[in-house]
C-alpha cells in the first residue's frame, strides 16, 4: 500500500492546500471523483453570478423608467447565456489540473476509508483504482442538494442544472425559497423565464433578520411570484411539461404547469460515500463530520474541513478551514479556529448581505443590545438609484459599543457589509466609524448615519 504524507479526499477549496504542502516538499494525494475545483467553480457561486451578471443587465434596462429613460428589450439571448458560462465552467478542472505540482498524485475516483489510516480509491464502476495510505488525512468532500423526489423525471437541482448543457426554458418552477432557490429564481425571471418559487412555510430566506424579511419579499415578488404555504403533493412529467399540485394547510390543491422545475431545498453532506464505519470518526445526526476547534476529528491525524464540517455552508468560510488547515498542518501553528464574525450576502434583487446575530439570535441568547434601522436617504448616492427600500440595521451592545450584527438590503449590500465587517475585525467599537472622513456623497456614508443614532440610543440605555 503506498504511503503518503498527507491524503486530501475531495478537490474543492481543499485542491489549494494540496498544492501548498507539494510546494512544501510533501508527497500528497488528492482524491476527486468528479470536477476538480468541487462546487463553488462548476455549478456553485461562480456560474450562479455570472448568470446574475445578465440578470442585472435586463433590469437595468427594464427600469430605466424611473430615471425617465424610455427603454426597451428587443431581445435576449438566453441560450448565449447559457452557453458563455457553460463554456467558462468546461476550463475549469483543466485550470485547477495544470496548478497541481508533479509532487501530488491525483486520483480520479471516490475516497473511502478501509480502516482509520487506508483509504479505497475505487472507480467509476466501482472498481479497485488504489490503495493508499497516510497518517494525516483532510476530508473535504463537501455537500450535495438533498435528494430531489420524483428522480424519475428530468428534474433540476443546483447540482444537475450545470454545466449549464440545457436549453433555457420558457417556464420554471422553483421549490424552495432559500439562497438557491432566491438567487437562481432572480435570475431566470430577469431573462424571461415565467418563473415562480414555492416555499412551504411564510416567508422567504429563512435566516433573514426580521424587519428586513418583509422588504425583501415586497421587492422580490416584484419580479418573481412566490407561493407561501405550498407543498408539492405531486408531480407528473408528459415528456415537455411538468404539472405540480401544492397543497396549502387549508386543505386547498393548486396546479402549477411548467417546463422546467428546480429543487432547491437545501444540502446534505457528502459523507455516506466514505464508508466511515470503517474508521471512529463521528458524524452529527445531519451527517457531517464532528470537529473541535482545530477541524480535528475524532480520529487524531484525521482533519475535516469546508462543508463537510457542518460549521457552514460557504466558500469563504470553507476556504478559511482550508487555509487555517495550512498553518496548523504544514506550519505548526496550534492556535484554536477563530471565525469571527462570519458574514454573508444573497445576490438576488433585491441584494442582502449579513454579519453578525439578527436580532432575534440575541433575542434567543439573552444579549443586551440596541438597534437602528435606517433607511439609506441619508446619502445622496443612495438617494440617486431613487429606490426606497433600502435599509442598515445596525445591532450594538451598549456597554461596549461592539457591533453585534448588521444586516443591509439595498444595491450593492455584499460590498457595503465589508465596511462593517473590518470594523468588527479591527477594533469593534461604533464610535470609531463617525471619527472616519468619508467620501462625500460616496455610499458608505450611510453608516455614519445608522451609527450616530445607535451611539445615541446606547448613551440614553
Ligand atoms: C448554486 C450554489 C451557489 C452558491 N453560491 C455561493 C456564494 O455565492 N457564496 C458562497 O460563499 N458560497 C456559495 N455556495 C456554497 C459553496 O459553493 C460551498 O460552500 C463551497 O464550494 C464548499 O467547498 P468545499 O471544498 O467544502 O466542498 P465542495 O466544493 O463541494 O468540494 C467537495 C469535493 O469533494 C468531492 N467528493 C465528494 N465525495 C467524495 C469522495 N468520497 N471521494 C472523492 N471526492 C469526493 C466532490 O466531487 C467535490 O468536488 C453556493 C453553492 C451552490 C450549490
Ligand atoms: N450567496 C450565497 O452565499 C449562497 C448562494 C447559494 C447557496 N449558498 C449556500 O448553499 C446552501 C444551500 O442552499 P439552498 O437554497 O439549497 O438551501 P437553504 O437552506 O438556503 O434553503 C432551502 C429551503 O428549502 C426549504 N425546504 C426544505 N425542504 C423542502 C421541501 N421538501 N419542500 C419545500 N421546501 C423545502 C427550506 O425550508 C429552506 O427554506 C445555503 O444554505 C448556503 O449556505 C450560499
Amino acid at each position: 500500500m503506498e504511503k503518503f504524507d498527507l491524503i486530501i479526499i475531495g478537490g474543492g477549496r481543499a485542491s489549494g492546500l494540496a498544492i501548498a504542502a507539494a510546494q512544501e516538499g510533501k508527497k500528497v494525494a488528492l482524491i476527486e471523483r468528479n470536477t476538480l475545483g468541487g462546487t463553488c467553480p462548476n455549478r456553485g457561486c461562480v456560474p450562479s453570478k455570472l448568470l446574475i451578471g445578465y440578470a442585472e443587465a435586463a433590469r437595468r434596462v427594464r427600469e430605466a423608467s424611473r430615471h425617465h429613460i424610455d427603454a426597451t428589450i428587443n431581445g435576449i439571448d438566453r441560450q448565449k447565456m447559457f452557453d458563455e458560462v457553460a463554456e467558462w465552467i468546461s476550463g475549469v478542472d483543466p485550470r485547477y489540473e495544470s496548478r497541481l505540482p508533479a509532487n501530488i498524485t491525483l486520483y480520479r475516483g471516490t475516497g473511502s476509508f478501509l480502516s482509520n489510516n487506508e483509504v479505497l480509491i475505487s472507480g467509476k464502476d466501482g472498481e479497485e483504482v488504489a490503495q493508499i495510505t497516510s497518517e494525516t488525512i483532510v476530508i473535504a468532500t463537501g455537500t450535495r442538494p438533498r435528494p430531489a423526489p420524483y428522480s424519475e423525471y428530468p428534474v433540476w437541482t443546483s447540482d444537475n442544472i450545470c454545466p449549464l448543457k440545457n436549453t433555457p426554458p420558457a417556464s420554471l418552477t422553483i421549490i424552495g425559497g432559500g439562497f438557491i432557490g432566491c438567487e437562481l429564481g432572480a435570475f431566470f425571471s430577469a431573462i424571461g423565464t415565467e418563473t415562480s418559487i414555492h416555499v412551504r412555510g411564510k416567508t422567504l430566506l429563512p435566516r433573514i433578520d426580521p424587519e428586513l424579511a418583509p422588504i425583501f419579499q415586497e421587492q422580490f415578488e416584484h419580479h418573481t411570484p412566490v407561493y407561501y404555504e405550498s407543498s408539492l403533493s405531486d408531480l407528473t412529467y408528459d415528456g415537455e411539461m411538468f404539472t405540480c399540485t401544492f397543497s396549502h394547510p387549508d386543505g386547498s390543491n393548486h396546479q402549477h404547469v411548467s417546463e422546467r422545475i428546480l429543487f432547491a431545498t437545501g444540502r446534505v453532506a457528502n459523507s455516506d460515500t466514505l464508508r466511515l464505519e470503517n474508521t471512529d470518526i463521528e458524524t452529527d445526526d445531519r451527517g457531517f463530520i464532528k470537529t473541535d476547534d482545530h477541524l480535528r476529528s475524532t480520529v487524531p491525524g484525521i482533519y475535516a474541513a469546508g462543508d463537510i464540517a457542518g460549521n457552514y455552508i460557504l466558500q469563504h468560510t470553507a476556504s478559511y478551514d482550508i487555509h487555517y488547515l495550512r498553518q496548523s498542518i504544514l506550519k505548526g501553528s496550534t492556535e484554536a479556529l477563530d471565525y469571527g464574525a462570519v458574514p454573508h450576502a444573497i445576490f438576488t434583487e433585491p441584494e442582502v448581505a449579513s454579519v453578525g446575530f439578527t436580532e432575534k439570535e440575541l433575542q434567543d441568547k439573552g444579549i443586551n443590545y440596541v438597534s437602528t434601522l435606517r433607511d439609506w436617504k441619508s446619502s445622496a448616492r443612495a438617494m440617486a438609484s431613487k429606490l426606497d427600500y433600502p435599509r442598515t440595521k445596525l445591532l450594538i451592545s451598549p456597554d461596549t459599543y461592539a457591533v453585534l450584527g448588521c444586516h443591509l438590503i439595498g444595491p450593492d449590500s455584499s460590498t457595503l457589509i465589508h465596511q462593517i465587517l473590518m470594523l468588527m475585525h479591527l477594533k469593534n467599537d461604533i464610535r470609531e466609524l463617525p471619527k472616519m472622513i468619508h467620501i462625500h456623497p460616496a455610499l458608505p456614508e450611510l453608516f455614519l448615519d445608522a451609527a450616530i443614532d445607535v451611539i445615541k440610543k446606547a448613551k440614553f440605555t
